[in-house]
Order: C-alpha cells, then sequence, then structure tokens
C-alpha cells in the first residue's frame, strides 16, 4: 500500500521527474570570499547528488532561475506555475521538484500550491547549509524531494515541502529557524509524513486544499503586511487606502491591535479586504473570545476577515491570489472560511 513507505522499486520504472532550479543557498558557491551566491544550474546540482544510480529515476532539468529568494516575486512563481502546467500536459512525468532558497520557500510553495490542480506532485526543497559546508543538506534534500516527487503515495497530495527528511503540507509549512538544517515546521499540524530510506512514509491522508483557476490570473495587487508591534501608533497604516489592494494585519495574541488602531483598521476595512492574521506563529486566529477595544472580536465586527489558521505570511499569499483572479470582498471571506481552516480536512 504506497501510503507506508511502499519502496519506489516495487512501481513500474523509470520514474521521471522534473526538477526546476530557482537559486537559493542550494544553489550557491563562493563569490571571491565575500560570501556565498546563487550560481550552480539546476544540472549540476542534480550532478552533485550520490544515489542517483540506485533511485531508478530519470531526471529532467531546467534552469529556471538563480536568485536569492528574497528576490523571486509573484511573476517567476506565476511563470514556474505555467510552465508545470504545460510540462504536465505533454505527459511523461511523474512528478516536478522545486529547488529554491529557503527564505521564502514557504510562501512561493503556498502560492504554487493555490494553482496546482494537477494530481503530480510538486515538491519543494533548498538547502540550509550551501555546497562548500561540511554537512551540506542540499544533496540528501534534493534526492529526498525527487523521490517522493516519483513516489505513487504522493499523487494528489498537491504542492509538498521536504527537507530533512520531513514531508510538509505547503499550507501549513513556515521556517521557523534562520540557520539550523531543521529549519523548516509545520507548527499547527506536524509533518505530513517522513522519508525514509529513500521512500516516503505519508501519516495521514490527502489533505483537504483550497484552488484557484490559473487562468483568472488577470492583475497584480498591492498587498502589504503590517505586524503590530507594542506602543505601535498605526504609522505604517497612514496613507494605505488607494496605494493597496489589500492588507494582512498580523496581530498580536489571538488577533488583537492596540486601541488606537481600531479606527483606521476600521476604515481600511470598508475599502479593501483587511485580513486579520497572529504574529504568535501557530494556533489560529481567535473569533469570539475578547470583546475590547482592538480585539479579534471587535475588528471582525469592523469587517476584518480572520485568517484562520493561516499564519500571516499564507494569508498574504492566499489575498494577493485571490485578488489578482478578480476576487471582491465575498470571495475573500468564503476562501479564508475554507483556506484557513480546512487544509487538514
Ligand atoms: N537557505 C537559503 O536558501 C537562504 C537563502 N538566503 C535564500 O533564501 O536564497
Amino acid at each position: 500500500m504506497s501510503g507506508k513507505g511502499e519502496p519506489l522499486s516495487a512501481h513500474a520504472s523509470p520514474r521521471r521527474v522534473v526538477v526546476y532550479g530557482l537559486g537559493g543557498t542550494i544553489a550557491m558557491t563562493s563569490d571571491n570570499g565575500r560570501g556565498v551566491v546563487p550560481a550552480l544550474s539546476a544540472a549540476q546540482l542534480v550532478e552533485a547528488v550520490p544515489g542517483w544510480a540506485d533511485a531508478g529515476i530519470e531526471v529532467e532539468v531546467v534552469d529556471f532561475r538563480r536568485l536569492p529568494s528574497a528576490s523571486l516575486g509573484f511573476d517567476d512563481l506565476l511563470a514556474l506555475a505555467a510552465e508545470i502546467r504545460g510540462r504536465l500536459a505533454r505527459g511523461g512525468v511523474d512528478g516536478v521538484v522545486v529547488t529554491q532558497g529557503t527564505d521564502t520557500l514557504e510562501e512561493a510553495a503556498y502560492l504554487l500550491d493555490l494553482f496546482h490542480t494537477a494530481a503530480e506532485p510538486v515538491v519543494v526543497t533548498g538547502a540550509m547549509r550551501n555546497p562548500a559546508l561540511a554537512g551540506a543538506d542540499g544533496p540528501a534534500n534534493l534526492l529526498a524531494a525527487v523521490r517522493t516527487a516519483a513516489h505513487p503515495a504522493s499523487r494528489g497530495r498537491g504542492v509538498l515541502v521536504v527537507l530533512a527528511d520531513q514531508i510538509h503540507a505547503a499550507g501549513r509549512v513556515r521556517k521557523t529557524h534562520t540557520s539550523g538544517v531543521c529549519a523548516f515546521t509545520s507548527p499547527d499540524s506536524g509533518p505530513l509524513g517522513l522519508v525514509a530510506e529513500g521512500d516516503p512514509w505519508f501519516l495521514s491522508g490527502p489533505t483537504v486544499r483550497f484552488t484557484l483557476d490559473p487562468a483568472a490570473v488577470r492583475a497584480r495587487p498591492r498587498v502589504p503586511l503590517v505586524t503590530v508591534a507594542l506602543g505601535d501608533d498605526g504609522v505604517l497604516l497612514h496613507g494605505l487606502a488607494g496605494r493597496a489592494d489589500g492588507l494582512v494585519v498580523a496581530g498580536a495574541g489571538g488577533g488583537h491591535v492596540p486601541r488606537d488602531l481600531v479606527a483606521p483598521l476600521g476604515e481600511l476595512a470598508g475599502s479593501m479586504p483587511v485580513v486579520l492574521a497572529s504574529r504568535t506563529g501557530a494556533g489560529p486566529v481567535l473569533r469570539a473570545t475578547y470583546a475590547y477595544p482592538g480585539s479579534e472580536r471587535d475588528l471582525l465586527e469592523r469587517g476584518l476577515v480572520g485568517a484562520g489558521l493561516l499564519d500571516p505570511l499564507k494569508a498574504r499569499v492566499l489575498l494577493w491570489a485571490l485578488l489578482a483572479c478578480g476576487g471582491d470582498r465575498d470571495a475573500v471571506v468564503s476562501a479564508f472560511g475554507r483556506a484557513g481552516g480546512a487544509v487538514h480536512g
């Protein structure tokens, strides 16, 4: 049974996986002793991995971008999503791997997930240690990602994130450490599974996902993310009306803001969708516990939309995608009701 770590060798081979390289630490080399920059091609990353011979997988490579992930943009990722759709439609591919920088991997993977409707898995990976360091994790992560993408048990699960032999859902994973090799965690759900002896072992069935029609994308909205802080006077909110198409607020605790921010946020919510998330790092935005000015209840009554379990970065990606597809406030409310609470059914 394919969900229980069944060896890939038990399935018809060779399997075929396409690897798209976007850059990041996994592809970095030294720049004259001044630190590392993304310079390696996707083909070089694949060549550096020991163990292909045992994997029984044919790998096709596409050098898509060579950027640090903080410099990737929505257009890069929409272009990648279109390229992946086109390649899968041509057939003969069992799965796709994307290698990229880890800094924005949690956002990129979720954006790809929102527009990925095919059954073939897309597995996003990267590295925390560059190839020149002792114990570089890139080759192991790439091999685990390719083997996960090739495996039939990964079908129908949307976009997965594989690092440090853990498999995460794109809608739940976060980068929670600046430097450690176990930097990726899914604080609310835990990982979906793990990779052992080269094969994926899933701990649960396919997750319930929220997807959008990529053909509907017609705009490039501007969606800032504002994190509130102690003593915040709301200076970042001034002048946003007319300059932004939507806003995500990362509130304190269960979704709370200083009382001085209540009026400006309520006003903004009258002219654009304003989504309320939590800056804590785990747990849902509350809905009904507190009633003071600036509480979640107060803000939701003033028209803000709760992000549910989506963290601020993912809430921003979802809001961006909805507005890019021409969604109105009702579409935003409905989508956050589903995506914010239903990734795991
Ligand atoms: N580990 C990494 O990949 C970090 C790198 N700065 C990037 O995101 O491109």
